[in-house]
């Protein structure tokens, strides 16, 4: 019997009030422990698909569970949101926006630190936890980001554009980096829903790219992530396969093969 999916979209339309629906007949099943990247041209209806399953709108009609339940209060205490930029607390330190979740959810001061610690270990950022996130790279307060989000222990993670304001070679470091986080075991094994408009990024770090335009998911492709794993960037971005499967997605992303 298949597991039970983490994240069931089935049938949805959604629209904003005096709108026309911006997603429609969306349906979408994410197993636990899938990465699916949601891509689309501006507007098609990435992020209002992450608010949807993270309980931030309702459908008009349709169901969306999440780990069983279907009530928005409910959907969302089952996810970590990374919404657009890195949303780091200027007034607080990288130590303590990390700590922001834990914070929430009652652990105490010193279990917080320790935790805190590990994560700033696992992300590289061990020497940085006094400092503010302006006196971080981009890159640094993303993997910050990444760190809170990951933190908080939560079996879905939803990232919209998680690298979108990062240089390109930076971001194809932070790829290279978060890849790692998620096929380590501990303590970050999880299910993700990742909006991005990079073709790249999509197939790297996802086992599924889900393609949406005008609301509606037109097209699947089976993503890279486990063909991926032990390789070099570079040779996966050689590989004639994934350098057909990018032609394909950009001439869909495009508007093409309707
Ligand atoms: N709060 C809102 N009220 C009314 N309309 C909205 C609201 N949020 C989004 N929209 C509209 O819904 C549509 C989809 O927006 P959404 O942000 O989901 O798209 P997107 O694919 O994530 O775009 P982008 O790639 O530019 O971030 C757009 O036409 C947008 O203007």
């Amino acid at each position: 019997m298949p597991p039970t999916p983490a994240v069931a979209v089935d049938d949805v339309d959604v629209a904003y009030p005096n709108t026309p629906a911006v997603l429609r007949d969306v349906g979408l099943v994410v197993p636990p422990g899938e990465h699916v990247a949601v891509i689309g041209r501006s507007g098609c209806g990435k992020s209002t698909l992450l608010h949807l399953i993270g309980g931030l709108l309702d459908p008009a009609r349709g169901t969306v569970v999440v780990h069983g339940d279907s009530d928005g209060r409910a959907r969302l205490s089952h996810c970590a949101l990374m919404p657009q930029g890195d949303s780091l607390l200027p007034w607080f330190s990288v130590r303590d926006n990390v700590a922001v979740p834990l914070r929430n959810a009652g652990v105490r001061r010193r279990a917080a630190r320790a935790r805190t610690a590990e994560a700033l270990a696992w992300c590289g950022l061990q020497h940085h936890g006094l400092q503010r996130p302006d006196q971080l790279s981009g890159g640094m307060r993303q993997r910050a980001a990444l760190a809170r989000a990951l933190l908080a222990d939560k079996p879905v993670l939803l990232a919209d554009e998680p690298l979108g304001a990062l240089d390109a070679i930076t971001r194809a470091e932070i790829q290279d980096w978060l890849h790692g986080m998620l096929t380590a075991p501990e303590p970050q094994a999880t299910t993700m829903v990742m909006v991005t408009h990079d073709v790249d990024e999509a197939l790297l770090l996802s086992h599924r790219v889900v393609l949406l335009a005008d609301g509606r998911v037109r097209r699947t492709w089976p993503g890279w992530f486990d063909r991926r794993a032990g390789r070099a960037r570079e040779d996966v971005l050689a590989d004639p396969g994934f350098a057909a499967d990018r032609s394909a997605l950009l001439r869909e992303l495009a508007g093409g093969d309707r």
